[in-house]
């Protein structure tokens, strides 16, 4: 298992030994001791699965408050995302930029989204399925969003009119969200 630090501190790709054959391949998709030995301890306890019937569908930007903020260790079952995260901890250096990365069934990247992110994706195939781990239980009270398209983040999403939930087209912009990480 290889982990790569990304350009906002905590965010990780993590990649998978995978033992390919003539029947098709295997890995350890996570492995707790493994990813404790590479410095990269949570404890996961609610996974979570999406299916996105289109490309284009763009899930985000989610993150709980605290606290009930969650780590997320997401990846692609099947398709291909760009999966998105951004800095919301105030007294970040990096406070405001994001980093996107493709994760896909076929390169097996997943992506480490510590707390203090907003995360999101959009799918770039049809029948995309996401796989992630949290380390905090769903809490619909301390759940919260960030506009995809707000103007001062200048995300550059690979779709330019998303499919949307109704929730995800009413969020704030970063300025006006509702935020309480140091
Ligand atoms: C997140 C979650 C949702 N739900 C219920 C609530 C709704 O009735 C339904 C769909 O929820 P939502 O529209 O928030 O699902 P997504 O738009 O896929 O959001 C998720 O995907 C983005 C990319 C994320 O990063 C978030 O972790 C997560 O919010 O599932 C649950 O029952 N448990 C859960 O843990």
């Amino acid at each position: 298992m290889k982990v790569t630090p990304l350009k906002l501190d905590g965010a990780r790709i993590i990649e998978p030994i995978v033992h390919g054959d003539h029947r098709g391949f295997f890995m350890e998709s996570y492995n707790e001791q493994v990813m404790e030995q590479l410095g990269v301890k949570y404890d996961f306890i609610q996974d979570n699965q999406s299916l996105s019937a289109e490309p284009g569908v763009l899930r985000g930007l989610h993150y709980q408050l605290n606290p009930k903020a969650q780590t997320k260790l997401i990846r692609v079952l099947t398709g291909a995302i760009y999966d998105l995260i951004l800095d919301i901890r105030k007294s970040s250096p990096t406070f405001g930029q994001w980093v996107g990365v493709i994760l896909t069934e076929y390169n097996k990247r997943q992506l480490l989204v510590p707390k203090g992110f907003a995360h999101g994706f959009c799918t770039l195939t049809p029948n995309t399925q996401v796989l992630y781990k949290v380390d905090e239980y769903y809490s619909p009270e301390n759940d919260r969003g960030i506009l995809w398209n707000d103007p001062a983040l200048g995300i550059d999403w690979p779709v330019s009119e998303p499919l949307l939930s109704d929730k995800d087209r009413k969020h704030p912009t970063l300025a006006n969200a509702e935020l309480n990480f140091d």
